[in-house]
């Protein structure tokens, strides 16, 4: 019997009565690619339950993070949390915060970690599906390692995509959404924050072994040409 994925924080998070207390060896899930595991129900019968599949995207700004995640939800099923997203739709629901990431989001800054991180913690938490895309973040070492403490997750895998600065700015320039920063201003500044903080944390994973870097220069599709074989490398973990 499949059960919907329990919370990613329950079963990660080993100070709180979890999954991740009953499997064996210790193993950190999001380690061994696992996908199922056996847990007793309330009535003692065991069930199985999918384990998340998390997978970062980051690279700079407008280097077409968003565009290639639709892609990936198309072919693969994934759901696709954006950070920027989740932040932006924080700023109608939550006037305490509205000023101030607004005001971030114009200055090229990053958000505090522990609000963004909660917005990410919650949509996942609502979420049916076990396997999912987290866009923009982390963009600091201090997003990081904040959604590693605060979750006790890592990702399974980190895509990188690399664009040139011009062409992010050529793409920024004409997205035409109507966004706040998509302004030369911002975009300069964007570009600044991304070099100091961002580029930091891609090290970081790929000094792990963990990144999958993508060549962001081509027409979408010839980008998602590159992404696709990622995936399906994965195939038995996410299917
Ligand atoms: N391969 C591509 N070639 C040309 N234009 C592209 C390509 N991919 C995306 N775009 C366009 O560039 C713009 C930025 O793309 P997208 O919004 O996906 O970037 P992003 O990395 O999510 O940026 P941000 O960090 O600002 O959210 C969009 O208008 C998109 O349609
Ligand atoms: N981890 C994050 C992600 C996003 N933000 C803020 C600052 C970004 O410039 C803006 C837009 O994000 P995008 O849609 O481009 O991914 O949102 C942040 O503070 N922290
Ligand atoms: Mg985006």
């Amino acid at each position: 019997m499949w059960r919907r994925v329990a919370s990613v924080f329950t079963l990660l998070a080993p100070s709180r009565s979890s999954v991740l207390n009953k499997v064996p060896h210790n193993l950190k899930f999001l380690e061994v690619f696992a996908t199922e595991v056996m847990t007793p129900t309330e009535d003692g019968v065991l069930s199985k339950v999918k384990t998340p599949f998390i997978t970062f995207v980051l690279g700079g700004p407008g280097s077409g993070k968003g565009t290639q995640c639709l892609k990936i939800v198309e072919s693969f099923g994934f759901t696709h949390l954006s950070a920027g997203d989740l932040l932006r739709k924080e700023t109608s629901t939550n006037a305490k915060f509205c000023d101030m990431i607004n005001d971030t989001i114009k200055e090229g800054g990053i958000v505090p970690s522990e609000l963004t991180v909660k917005l990410i913690q919650g949509a996942i938490d609502s979420s049916e599906n076990y396997k999912f895309l987290i866009d923009g973040f982390p963009r600091s070492e201090e997003n990081r390692s904040a959604f590693e403490k605060i979750t006790g997750a890592e990702p399974n895998i980190v895509l990188f995509f690399d664009c040139p600065e011009e062409e992010m700015v050529r793409r920024v320039l004409s997205r035409n959404e109507g966004r706040l920063d998509d302004n030369i201003d911002t975009m300069k500044k964007r570009l600044k924050t991304f070099t100091a903080l961002s580029l930091p944390v891609i090290n970081y994973y790929s000094e792990k072994g963990k990144l999958l870097k993508i060549n962001a220069v081509g027409t979408e599709d010839e980008v998602f040409e590159q992404v696709r074989p990622v995936f399906a490398k994965y195939e038995k973990e996410i299917r």
